[in-house]
């Protein structure tokens, strides 16, 4: 499969996410029972991610959005962009942030700082994917999907050079 003229190989499958979708979600609603949270979900990349795991939880769930971009091609640019900031009001919330991908942990360090200074009440961080040879475990993360090695992946919402989204399974680049 070709991407931008990158070749990438299928790595993740759709039932494969799906499965670990609900397992995320059980877990999120037994952590959060009781309470409401807001789902605060990190455009571009966390909209099919934040999308299909809201509607598998049963707690009360508001959804709010942030975009923050750093990535040009297959590389971070170092500098985390805020592009549209925090909209909602977070004070003495509980915020449950998702997220496509952890990668060298940079947007989640900036939105934590973000988020952490509008006094809620508890951030937990959920992401879909995580490369822990390069995050190497620079701060908690509550929810991971999936823990994968160090190589750029596309689909499920998932980029290079904005296209590759739309894949219904995850696809990580040829060596
Ligand atoms: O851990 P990091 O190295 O910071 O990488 C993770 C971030 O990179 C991607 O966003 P990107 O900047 O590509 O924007 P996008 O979500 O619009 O694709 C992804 O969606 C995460 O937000
Ligand atoms: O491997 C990746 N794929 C797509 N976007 C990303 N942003 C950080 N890492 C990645």
């Amino acid at each position: 499969m070709t991407v931008n003229n990158k070749e990438f190989e299928r790595y993740i499958g759709r039932n494969q996410i799906s499965d670990r979708l609900n397992e995320l979600a059980g877990q999120i609603d037994m952590d959060y029972a009781g309470k409401s949270l807001v789902m605060l979900a990190v455009l571009n990349g966390a909209f099919i991610f934040a999308g299909d795991l809201i509607r598998l939880l049963e707690v009360d769930a508001e959804v709010s959005f942030v975009k923050l971009k750093s990535y040009r091609g297959t590389a971070s640019t170092g500098e985390v962009q805020t592009l549209i900031g925090l909209m909602h009001e977070l004070k003495d919330r509980e915020v449950l942030i998702v997220e496509d991908i952890i990668d060298t942990g940079r947007t989640m360090s900036k939105l934590l700082e973000m988020v952490w200074e509008q006094s809620p009440a508890s951030v937990k961080v959920c992401t879909l994917l995580v490369k822990p040879d390069v995050f190497k475990n620079k701060y908690q993360l509550d929810y991971v999907g999936f823990s994968i090695p160090d190589k750029f992946v596309v689909g499920y919402g998932l980029d290079y050079d904005e296209l590759g989204r739309q894949l219904p399974d995850i696809y990580k680049i040829k060596d």
